[in-house]
């Protein structure tokens, strides 16, 4: 089976040092996989090189079997960026406006929505239980809600791979419990790889099928079984972590 993503021998830097170094990584066709590491570990940066949102210093990533430079299919890639949530009470559009903008990646410059698309957005909203929802301001909603909104927006343009930067900031743990719920059901009932930026040790790794741990290089890469021991957390974390579980599991 041929990698989605491909990322060899990658380096980077915003002009000082290195903030990734040597970072070798794939992501296969039906992968869940979390990315975990400490705060500014180059996780977002990893992320955003990925998308060609950056340009590596030396290495290079391929994306579904194309040279990152040449790859030009967008749309078969959906992105949740970091806050996406806390939506400025100012900002008027409205849930089935922000879902179809995931369109405009499959419908191209210039072209007006028509029933194939208002299906996909009818069909995201459904996937993330918004529907009732869909003429309401996205700024009166909770942070929970609007993280399904842009998951939504994400899901409209019927990505195969849908990447998400720390997903769960400010979600309680009945919300995040529901939010991984939801991801799981993407990744085996609809066959979406998910690739997601995450700090937590406990619940996320529950659902994932495999953890890559990153701290400038990456530290570690396996099953959580095989990645989440207690040495290998010393040594991304640097002092013993607490594992993070919540409770009632
Ligand atoms: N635009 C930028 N210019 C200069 N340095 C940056 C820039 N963005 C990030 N950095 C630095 O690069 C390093 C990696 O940052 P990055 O945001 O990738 O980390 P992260 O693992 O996503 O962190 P967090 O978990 O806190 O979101 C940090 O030292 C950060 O300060």
């Amino acid at each position: 089976m041929n990698p989605i993503v491909e990322i060899k021998d990658l380096c980077f830097s915003y002009g000082g040092e290195l903030v990734l170094e040597r970072v070798d990584l794939e992501v296969f066709p039906g992968d869940f996989l979390a990315l975990m590491g400490p705060n500014g570990s180059g996780k977002t940066t990893l992320v955003k090189l990925m998308l060609g949102l950056l340009r590596p210093l030396t290495g290079q990533i391929n994306l579904f079997g194309t040279v990152l430079e040449r790859f030009r299919e967008w749309y078969r890639i959906g992105y949740v960026p970091q806050k996406a949530t806390g939506v400025d009470v100012r900002f008027p559009a409205s849930v089935e406006e922000v879902v179809m903008a995931g369109r405009f990646g499959r419908l191209g410059p210039g072209r007006r929505p028509g029933p194939l698309d208002r299906r996909a957005v009818d069909e995201a909203l459904a996937v993330v239980e918004m529907s009732a929802c869909r003429r309401r301001p996205v700024s009166s909603l909770s942070g929970g809600q609007q993280q399904r909104v842009f998951i939504a927006r994400a899901l409209a343009g019927q990505p195969e791979l849908l990447v998400l930067d720390e997903p769960v900031v400010g979600l309680d743990s009945r919300a995040l419990d529901s939010f991984y719920n939801l991801l799981a059901l993407l990744n085996k009932q609809m066959g979406i790889t998910l690739l997601t930026v995450s700090h937590d040790t406990g619940a996320v790794t529950r659902r994932v099928n495999r953890v890559a741990c990153i701290n400038r290089t990456l530290i570690c890469h396996g099953t959580p079984a095989e990645v989440l021991t207690t040495a290998n957390l010393v040594r991304l974390y640097g002092a013993p972590v607490r594992r993070v579980t919540h409770g009632h599991r």
